[in-house]
């Protein structure tokens, strides 16, 4: 594999529930280390896509590839079922933007972060129990609660627990959709700290879906802005903030402003 082939390969890709085209006709390339943010309004067809491209979601046509470890560019749905779902927890991440939908919610946050571990092989009990301490401390929880269970943890300590079970096994692709969604605004400013340093240290590649322009900003290096299932405009994140080409892009920065 060389420095120049991509990490994920999309092309022509289409989902259609009945007679509704959420996305339509997308292509493009993640390299590594790139964060690629999404951007559109409700509805736009931004979480049909990432589900898309996480393997959760057989698009109706058109094909993802990504870069096997073992393999090289291999379309993900080509792979068997165990083999996709063995992805989703080695080499990827898929960060909820309910943690009830990425967490266990009756096990506790120790046992969360470990029992992924265990899905790559871990079985030494110190061990394990060692690597989640680590994580809960990046993450900035309070290691006193790592016995606890996550039902009992308000929305951000619930996000950041979801974010170290999906990092502990250094995956190298993070798909995320509104990971700050329904938080209060400063603890959703800690967090995108948090994740803006995460993302950064561990040289992640990362596909982000947010109708939050202020976290498509802080986050992404190129966007993607979607309408009706459409990919109407991408670029650099700061020119297309800063210089919106499409109609649509300038609306919906403009509409930012005005807030
Ligand atoms: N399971 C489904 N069955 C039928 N239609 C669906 C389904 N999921 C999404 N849709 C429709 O597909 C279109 C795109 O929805 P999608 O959730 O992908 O958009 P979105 O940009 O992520 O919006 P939001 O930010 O509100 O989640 C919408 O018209 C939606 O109603």
């Amino acid at each position: 594999m060389n420095d120049t082939s991509p990490l994920l390969r999309v092309h022509n890709l289409s989902h259609a529930f009945g007679s509704l085209l959420a996305c339509a006709d997308i292509s493009f390339e993640l390299h590594s280390g790139e964060v690629l943010g999404v951007v559109g309004e409700s509805g736009s067809g931004k979480t049909t896509l990432l589900n898309c491209l996480s393997a959760r979601l057989m698009p109706t046509n058109g094909i993802v590839e990504y870069d096997l470890r073992d393999r090289g560019l291999t379309d993900i749905y080509a792979l068997s079922e165990p083999e996709r779902r063995f992805l989703l927890r080695t080499d990827w991440g898929v960060v909820m933007q309910n943690p009830r939908d990425g967490l266990r919610m009756n096990v506790s946050a120790g046992g969360n972060v470990g029992e992924r571990l265990m899905a790559v092989g871990a079985r030494h009990y110190g061990e394990i129990r060692s690597a989640a301490e680590d994580w809960l401390a990046k993450v900035e929880m309070d290691l006193g609660r790592i016995d606890d269970a996550p039902k009992h943890f308000s929305g951000g300590m619930q996000q950041r627990l979801q974010i170290a079970r999906n990092l502990v096994t250094k995956p190298r692709l993070i798909f995320m959709d509104e990971p700050t969604g329904g938080l209060d605004v400063s603890v959703q400013a800690r967090l995108l700290d948090l994740l803006r340093g995460l993302v950064r240290e561990l040289k992640l590649s990362a596909i982000i879906v947010t109708h939050d322009l202020a976290v498509a900003r802080l986050l992404a290096d190129r966007l993607m802005v979607m309408k009706d299932g459409r990919v109407v405009e991408t670029g650099l994140t700061d020119q297309v903030l800063d210089d919106p080409h499409h109609p649509y892009t300038q609306l919906l920065v403009s509409s930012v402003l005005q807030v």
